[in-house]
């Protein structure tokens, strides 16, 4: 692994008024808006971090959740490396709507291999005492769908957001050495002629 800093762009999906923005705004400027405005289109912010050693830039992308909206966030899901479906644990149908988001990312980023590509869960509001959606049903969900991480926020306290940015950049990080690993088993295949080299690809 190179010491040099790799950009990675993540991409927050889901219902109107779950948090996406609050939650890209908790983790970059560290500050919560109580009366936010929706988003039209998208926005992007970045940061720098490190995880396990390696220094990244993580390129914040936020998409407007209204339907009406739909034709001016959906141009910006190619090229994303990770995708943070999010909703709101007091609002069953942003929860319901979930596969829903999927779908549409996996069908606009053109995802090739929808199996293998990086999803993290994030149910947010946590701080709020009325839950329509309990932990064990969003991990189940989550287990059922294709065993994405899942975690728990809140935007307003300031709970598990840097964490769950965090989990994106190692669900991608993965991804990537898995990939480096097959071709390096290639590599292997071909300059020793043998067929026994990697068959993770
Ligand atoms: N209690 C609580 N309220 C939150 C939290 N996160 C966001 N909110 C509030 O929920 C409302 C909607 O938050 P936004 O961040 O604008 O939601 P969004 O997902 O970006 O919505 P769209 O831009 O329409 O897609 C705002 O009033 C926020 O202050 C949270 O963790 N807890
Ligand atoms: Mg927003």
């Amino acid at each position: 692994m190179s010491g040099k800093s790799l950009l990675l762009k993540v991409i927050l999906l889901g219902d109107g008024g779950v948090g996406k923005s609050s939650l890209m705004n908790r983790y970059v400027t560290n500050k919560f808006d109580s009366q936010a405005f929706h988003t039209i289109g998208v926005e992007f912010l970045n940061r720098d971090l490190e995880v396990d050693g390696r220094f990244v830039t993580l390129q914040i992308w936020d998409t407007a959740g209204q339907e009406r909206f739909k034709s001016l966030r959906t141009p910006f899901y190619r090229g994303a490396d990770c995708c943070l479906l999010t909703f709101s644990v007091d609002d069953r149908q942003s929860f319901e709507n979930l596969s829903n988001w999927q779908k549409e990312f996996v069908y606009y980023a053109d995802v090739k291999d929808p199996e293998r590509f990086p999803f993290v869960v994030l149910g947010n509001k946590i701080d709020k005492l009325e839950r329509q959606v309990s932990t064990e049903e969003a991990q189940a969900w989550c287990m059922e769908n294709g065993n994405y991480p899942y975690l728990e926020t809140s935007a307003k306290d300031d709970t598990n957001v840097a964490v769950a940015f965090e989990e994106a950049v190692r669900q991608v990080l993965a991804v990537e050495e898995q990939l480096e690993h097959c071709m390096l088993g290639h590599t292997i295949d071909l300059q020793s002629s043998s067929k026994s080299g990697s068959s993770c690809c």
